[in-house]
Parts: structure tokens; sequence; C-alpha cells
């Protein structure tokens, strides 16, 4: 793991970092910021999921809490305690299977969690491993920083960054990911933490920011984040904080099986224990103890009890959960959640991010960079295009124009259109990672699906025209098809075409199955059909009508491929029987009507625009399907901070005695609803 800059005295660092806050503090107001930051709150929050054996399952329990503008809420709690799925409902991301009630307002309003205004960092790294954590950090800073700004002050925002991170010293080191070793899981962590502070956004969502650090890594990238806080509302769900670590936090909320144990001051919850019982022991570090005496996954013994009694742990969570309502704490918690609803506050506006052509042409670029380093992307199969190309010349080598070239001639169209392009799927695993890193960074807000459509039509391109004209170009000449550029353009132009159709059925294949193995089978078996019904290995009139022929032979790329290169190899050419010297003569007309059963009513660049068509149609789809999910998703996003004006002013009228009481219910309805 590359170091944090432990060899930097504090007081440096915070001058350092002091400095690069006043020029960050223009930057934001060039980008337009008027909100005076987020107060997050929910009441009575529950969650749950239908699980076979016993119908609903609660994951969170009635929860209700807050979040406010400078400062930092740590949500911790034993594994499987409903952390993440606490952060997910409040960022309105829970996935379908989950049902959600309770109420969830942002400024005391019902609003939607738009872009810039809200980050959120996920448990998973998915980056793209080819790039250098500098490339990374600059490609998203010039994708999110706004096109008012100069490029200048990008690159300074995503250096600062860098450094506050402590990644400074694998700046240039490559990310890495399966089959290459590249930077360490703690600094990937990191470099996904600055991904998403690079916008400074008012309302950060951190799941487990420090898994994978060491203690002075982890010390160094809390307080890094804490300095950030002033105008920041920041959760962050962690495990098992260090002392130091644990001082750094404002709040705590400590969860056990999906209730709340605790909720107020991290610095009160040490006497909160005290006072129930469970004093933490001399010299220890309290989360440590916190979490030990709330965790029942190994039910050992606590060791002070009530009474001199030793409870088993699921009896002190009981006991700690009941306390806690009882408590001045709780009380105080209503308070400051009817209190944040009373005030209200403004509503936040979207910030603005780099344009559609900016984001286009970075993304088009950084997609090109990751094509060229992986060589699984293309590389390989250009290599293994470039050896078939040549088996296919030198078993089809100088063809000529006998009667038995015409047969060899069809075996090799046939085999250039049906096994050629059913290759492409060989590019499929390297773009399911692209998919991976588009969806969390379109779920972030970082640019639109237009953008990542065009971005990865735009970069592939070069590199399937050149596996499409050098591969194509090694079999052409060396089988001896017809002569002249033009044919060849035409061939090469039919390979490209077609291939691109395949890249674009798999992408359609991906954003519906997000499973890779799965995804293969499918997109394989759907290519099989397609060359079935494509008219070569069954002549048309001998397809059956229904299925078959109507529609399948019509929506099969392969027909035009195949007739379309048929054309193209036998118009204007004249065959000679020459076997027993015999030297009858076939026109390539006649051949393309009787033995392929082409046809004939229209030229070979109708088949060829018709492809061009089918690969537009299969991108236009694939832009509609992964619209669509990103509306569900963004719809969910809007719907989950959900309050009623009405209950928000009931919640206001309702203090100061009896702050919340009784105004939230359980009515488990779905998610996106509240
Ligand atoms: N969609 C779901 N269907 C069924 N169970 C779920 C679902 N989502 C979460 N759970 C369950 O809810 C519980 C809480 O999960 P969650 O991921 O929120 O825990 P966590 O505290 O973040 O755990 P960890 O610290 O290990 O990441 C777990 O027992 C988990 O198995």
């Amino acid at each position: 793991m590359g170091s944090v800059n432990l060899e930097m005295p504090p007081m440096e660092y915070e001058t350092r970092i002091g400095k690069q806050e006043v020029k960050l503090n223009a930057v934001k107001g060039q980008m337009g910021s008027k909100t005076r930051g987020v107060s997050l709150t929910w009441n009575d929050l529950w969650v749950t999921v239908s699980t076979r054996k016993s119908g609903r399952k609660a994951i969170l329990q009635g929860l209700t809490g807050y979040a406010r503008p400078s400062e930092l809420l740590a949500v911790m709690g034993p594994s499987g305690c409903g952390k993440s799925t606490l952060l997910d409902a409040l960022a309105g991301r829970l996935d379908f299977s989950t049902r959600q009630s309770g109420d969830i307002l942002i400024n005391g309003h019902k609003q939607k969690l738009s872009y810039g205004t809200c980050a959120y960092l996920t448990q998973d790294e998915t980056l793209l491993a080819t790039l250098t954590v500098k490339e990374a950090v600059y490609y998203s800073a010039q994708l999110q920083l706004p096109n008012s700004m100069k490029k200048s002050e990008k690159i300074q925002i995503a250096e600062q960054t860098i450094k506050e991170m402590g990644l400074q010293d694998a700046m240039n080191t490559r990310i890495g990911g399966w089959g290459t070793k590249g930077i360490s899981g703690g600094e990937k962590r990191r470099l996904s933490i600055c991904m998403e502070i690079l916008t400074r956004p008012k309302l950060l969502f951190l799941d487990e920011p420090t898994s994978g650090l060491d203690s002075a890594a982890s010390y160094y990238v809390m307080s890094g984040i804490s300095r950030q806080k002033e105008g920041r509302t920041i959760i962050a769900s962690i495990h098992q904080p260090s002392a130091e670590v644990f001082n750094l936090f404002h709040s705590l909320c400590l969860l056990s099986s999906g209730k709340i144990v605790y909720f107020g001051p991290a610095s009160a919850a040490i006497q909160f224990f005290a006072r129930n019982g469970f004093p933490c022991p001399h010299l220890q570090n309290p989360s440590d103890h916190f979490l030990k005496t709330v965790n029942k996954d190994f039910d050992e013994d606590i060791e002070q009890g009530l009474d001199g009694r030793k409870p088993n742990t699921e009896e002190v969570i009981d006991l700690l959960v009941n306390s806690f309502k009882l408590s001045k704490e709780y009380h105080e918690v209503q308070n400051q959640v009817a209190e944040i609803c009373q005030q209200g506050g403004e509503i936040l506006e979207k910030r603005s991010h780099a344009n559609f052509t900016t984001q286009s042409l970075v993304l088009t670029r950084r997609s090109s960079v990751n094509m060229f380093r992986d060589l699984g992307y293309y590389w390989m199969r250009f290599a293994t295009y470039v050896g078939i190309a040549l088996g296919l010349g030198s078993i089809y080598y100088d063809l000529g124009s006998n009667y038995h070239s015409i047969e060899e001639r069809g075996l090799m169209v046939a085999f250039v259109v049906s096994f050629m392009t059913f290759m492409t799927v060989g590019g499929f695993p390297s773009f399911v990672e692209d998919m991976k890193v588009f969806q969390r960074e379109n779920l972030n807000g970082h640019y639109g699906c237009c953008t990542f459509v065009i971005g990865n039509t735009l970069s592939s391109i070069p590199y399937v025209l050149l596996i499409s004209f050098v591969p194509g170009a090694i079999a052409y000449l060396l089988s001896g098809f017809q002569n002249g550029s033009g044919h060849f353009i035409y061939f090469a132009l039919v390979l490209f075409t077609s291939m691109m159709i395949v890249e674009s059925l798999m992408m359609n294949v991906a954003a519906i199955v997000p499973n890779f193995l799965m995804g293969i089978v499918i997109g394989a078996g759907i290519q099989g059909l397609q060359i079935l019904s494509g008219g070569y290995f069954q002549l048309p009139s001998e397809l059956p009508n229904p299925i078959w022929k109507y529609p399948l032979y019509y929506m099969s790329f392969h027909k035009y491929a195949y007739q379309g290169m048929f054309k193209n190899e036998f118009e204007g050419l004249k065959f000679t029987d020459d076997q027993f010297g015999n030297n009858r003569t076939m026109s390539g007309e006649d051949i393309l009507r009787e033995r392929w059963q082409v046809e004939m009513a229209y030229s070979k660049w109708v088949d060829l625009a018709i492809l061009v068509g089918t690969l537009i149609l299969y991108r236009l789809v694939f832009l509609l399907i992964i619209k669509t999910n990103e509306k569900v998703v963004h719809a969910r996003k809007a719907s989950t901070s959900v309050l009623s004006n009405r209950s928000s002013q009931i919640m206001a009228k309702s203090l100061p005695t009896s702050p919340l009481h009784g105004l939230t219910s359980f009515d488990d309805s779905p998610t996106n609803n509240g």
C-alpha cells in the first residue's frame, strides 16, 4: 500500500490544506452553490425484505435520527446490523426486494437528492483497472467539474484531493484488477473516496470508507474527510474505528439487529453504556467496547452484567434498546428532528457539471485509453483474427474461378460472417467491467446515459475498423476474392458493421443480464439463432415459414451480411466448368439467384445500409434500456425523501412538548412511496 504522508508534521499538513481550501472556496463560488447545507432527518424508518420462511423480515426497525451540516455522523454496529441498509435508505438506493416506510427529509422538505448535492461511496470498488490513480482522478474531475472552471483549476482540485487521501506516492501506479497487480485494496478505497469528494458535495454517504486500511491510514483518511465537514453533512458507516478515529465523530448511531442501541453525541455514548451497567473498561477503545457489548453473532457472555447475573447478548441488546427509548438522549433526538423540520431550509439546487460535449469527449478519451491498455478488449482478438485470417487464406488459397470455387467462396463468406463476428463476444468481460463503472458513476450523477453510449461507440470504432481491415485484407488477398479496392472495402465494411452489431447485441445483454457467464450464454444463443435463420445453413426457400422465415430470417442481420457479401463476390464474375474439358460458363448473377437464393431486386449497398440501420437500432435499444434503468433509479431517489407537507406541519406544531409522538406509522408500503 502506498503510504499516507505520515512523516509530514500535522501543523504543516494543516497549513497546506488550509491554503488549498482558500482556492477551493473560490472554486465553490464558481460552482454557484447558494445552499447553506443539508440537514437530513429520518423518523420511524422501517425497511423490510420478504423471506421464504418467515414472510417479511425487518432489517431496520423504526429508526429515528438526524445528520446536520458540519458534523460527522458515524453509523456503527456489528456486521449485518443494517448499517449499509440505513445508508441506502437515506440515499434512496434500496433495491426492489425491500420495502420502506417512515419519513426521510432534507432540510424539512421532500426533495430529490440531485447531482452535486449528494455523493455515495459504496463498499464495492468498481474502477477502470488500466488507468493510473492520477488519470482516474483527472478524468473524473473533467467529467464532474463545470465547464466554467479552468482546466488548471480542475487539475489543482484533483491534485489536492489526491493528497488529502494520501495517494500522492501512488499517483502514477495503475489501479490494476483481475490478473494485473496494481494499487492495494486500501489505496483503491481512498481513490474511490477521492472521486466522490471532488465536487465537495453537501451530503456525503460513505459506506465503510476505512475497510482495508491500517489504523494510521484510517486515521488520516477520516481526518481528511473530517476536515472537509465544514458546511457538509457526512454520514459514514464504520466497522472498528480506533480511539483516535472515534474522537473525530460528532454523533454516533449504534445499531444492533436493525434497532437503535444509541444515537447521540459520540462523546456521551460511554456514559450511556456506564449508566446501563456496561462501563467501558479502563484503557479499552470505546468503540471496541460498544461493538463487543452488542454483537450477538458469537453470543459470548458479557464480562460485566447487572446484579451479578450474566445476561446473554440478546438480553443486553434488549435492555439497551429499551433503556435508550426512555433516555434523555432519545428525547433529545426527537427534539432535534422536530426542530430541524420546523426550521426547514433552502431547497437544494442542482450543481452544474461539465457539459454534454465535454463529457462525451472525456469519456471517449478515457474509454480509448482503457481499450488500448486492456489486452482482452481488442488486442487479443486482433491477434486471434490475424491467425484465423492466415488460416482462412491458406485453406482457401487462390480460389480461382472454376465451378469448384463457387462452393468455397460461399463457405468462406459464411465463415467470415458467422464465426468472425461471433468471436466478438470475446470482449464481453471487459465491457461488463465498463458497465459496472458506468453504473456507479451514473448513479452518482457524474454523467448521463447518452454520454456513455457516445463515448463507448466512438472509442470502439477505430479498434473494430482495425480488426476488420487488417485480418480482412489478409484473408481477402490470400484467397483471391474478387479484384478491386472497392470490392475489398465493401467486404471489410460488412465485417466491421457486423462486428459492431454483435458488440451492440452484447451491450444489450450486459444491460439486462447482470451476470457475466449468463450474458455470454444468452448472447451466444441469440447469435446461434440468427446464424441458423440467416439463409445460408438452410436456403431461404427451405426455411420453415412460421418462426424461422417469418420473422427470424428477416430479423437476422446475418441475412443481409451473407447476401451483401455474396453480391459483392459473385456479381460481374464468370465461372467455368473446366472438368472433363466441357468449358461451360455460368454468370455470378445466375449463381446468386439459383445457388444462394439471394434477393436480387436491390443492390449490395442496400444490404449494407440495412446493416448500418440495425447497428443504430441496437445502440438505441441499449440507450433505451440504460435510460429506463436510470429513470427507475432516479424515481426511487426522488420519492425516497418523502414527507408530505402536511406531516411536516404537524411535526412543527407538535413542538415543544411531545415533538414526534404518533406522527408516523409503519404502513409497509413499497419503498418508492416511502
Ligand atoms: N435485499 C435483501 N434481502 C434479504 N436480506 C437482506 C437484503 N439486504 C440486506 N439484507 C440483510 O439485512 C441485514 C443487514 O444488511 P446490511 O448490509 O445493511 O448490514 P451491514 O451492517 O452493512 O453489514 P456489514 O457491516 O457486514 O456490511 C443482513 O443480515 C443482510 O443479510
